[in-house]
C-alpha cells in the first residue's frame, strides 16, 4: 500500500521555482531519502508534504487522503519541527504534553517519557527547552514527531547537529520504526547515513528529481565498467606472465601491482573465466574484490555539476 503519492508537485516563490514538477510515491514501511545540494529544494518539498507550505501546483495524497483533507489525518503523521518552533520556558515533558494536545492525541505521561528516552533525553525531562543545545532541540523535535504513534513521519535533516553517538541512536530508532511498518520520508546531507538506513533515494537538483531508485538501482545505472582487484600468488614468474597475458586478452584494462592485479571488465561473466585461467596457470587466488560504487560517487556524478 502507498503511504504517500506525489504527482507533478511544484513550488514557486516570487522569483524562484524551488520545486519543479516532481512525482514519486512511497510504499508503507519504506525509508525514503531526498538528497541534494544546498538550495536544491529539499526543505521546500518536505514542507509541502508535511502541510507547512502550500504547493503552487500538483497533487499530494497522504495515507490515501488528498492533501486538502490533511486535517483529517494530522494525527497519523509526524513532523520534525523547524528549530525555531520551541517554547523556551517549557520543560521537555511540558513541551511534549503541549504538542500532544495541539495534535489532538491523548498521550499518557509515561508514553511521552518513553519517547524522550528513545531519543536520549531521558535525563533532561525536567529541564527547560531554553537551556537545550541545538542537538538536544533536534532530539526533542524527533520525540515530538513521534507523539501519537504516527504512520508516516517527515524528518528534515534528523541527525544534523547531533554528536556521533546520538546520530547513531537516531539512525537505529529510524530503522526500528521502519521495521514496525512506519514510513519515513527524510532529507539528509549525510550520504553514509542514507546508504545505511534508506531503502530508496531521490536526488534533487535545481528543484527536479535527477535520479531515483534503490541504492542498487542507482549503482547499476552509474556503473559503466566493473572493476575488480585480485590478490594472488604465482608459482613462478613465467606462469605469472602467461596469466597476465591471458587477462589482457579478456579485460579492458589490466594493471599489475604484485601481489594484486586490478582488472576493468565490461561484463561480470568474465570473472569465472579469469578464475579458470588462474587455475590453469597455477596461480593461487586469495581474494577477489569488486569495487562498490558509493552514493557519494553517484551524487558527485558530473551530470549534477
Ligand atoms: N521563502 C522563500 N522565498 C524565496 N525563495 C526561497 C524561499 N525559501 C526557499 N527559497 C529558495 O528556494 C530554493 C530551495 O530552497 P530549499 O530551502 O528548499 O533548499 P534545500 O535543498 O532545503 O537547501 P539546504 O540543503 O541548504 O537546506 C533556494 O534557492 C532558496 O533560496
Amino acid at each position: 500500500m502507498k503511504a504517500l503519492i506525489v504527482n507533478q508537485l511544484s513550488k514557486e516563490y516570487k522569483t524562484k521555482k524551488a520545486v519543479d514538477d516532481i512525482s514519486f510515491s512511497l510504499e508503507t514501511g519504506e525509508v525514503f531519502a531526498l538528497l541534494g545540494r544546498n538550495g536544491a529544494g529539499k526543505s521546500t518539498t518536505i514542507n509541502m508534504l508535511s502541510g507547512i507550505l502550500t504547493p503552487t501546483s500538483g497533487t499530494i495524497e497522504i495515507l490515501n487522503t488528498p492533501y486538502r483533507h490533511m486535517n483529517k489525518i494530522k494525527q497519523r503523521i509526524g513532523v520534525l519541527p523547524d528549530n525555531s518552533n520551541y517554547y523556551n520556558e517549557m520543560t521537555a515533558i511540558q513541551h511534549m504534553k503541549f504538542f500532544a494536545r495541539v495534535k489532538g492525541v491523548s498521550a499518557r505521561k509515561d508514553s511521552l517519557v518513553d519517547l524522550l528516552e528513545s531519543v536520549g533525553l531521558g535525563e533532561d525531562l525536567g529541564r527547560k527547552v531554553g537551556q537545550f543545545s541545538l542537538g538536544m532541540r533536534k532530539k526533542l523535535g524527533i520525540a515530538q514527531a513521534l507523539i501519537g504513534s504516527p504512520e508516516l513521519i517527515f524528518l528534515d535533516e534528523p541527525t544534523s547537529t547531533l554528536d556521533v553517538e546520538s546520530a547513531l541512536q537516531i539512525r537505529q530508532l529510524i530503522s526500528t520504526l521502519a521495521s514496525q511498518g512506519i514510513t519515513i520520508f527524510m532529507t539528509s546531507h549525510n550520504l553514509e547515513e542514507i546508504e545505511r538506513i534508506c531503502d530508496r533515494v531521490a536526488i534533487l537538483n535545481h528543484g527536479k528529481i535527477e535520479k531515483m531508485g534503490t541504492l542498487e538501482q542507482l549503482r547499476e545505472a552509474h556503473t559503466r565498467s566493473i572493476n575488480i582487484t585480485i590478490k594472488y600468488q604465482a608459482s613462478d614468474q613465467s606462469q605469472e606472465s602467461l596469466w597476465l597475458d591471458r587477462l589482457q586478452q579478456m579485460a579492458g584494462a589490466v594493471q599489475c601491482k604484485t601481489p594484486y592485479v586490478e582488472i576493468e571488465l565490461d561484463e561480470e561473466e568474465v570473472i569465472p573465466e579469469i578464475v579458470q585461467t588462474a587455475v590453469e596457470c597455477k596461480i593461487r587466488i586469495y581474494s577477489i574484490e569488486r569495487e562498490r560504487v558509493s552514493l557519494e560517487n553517484i551524487f558527485l556524478d558530473e551530470k549534477l555539476a
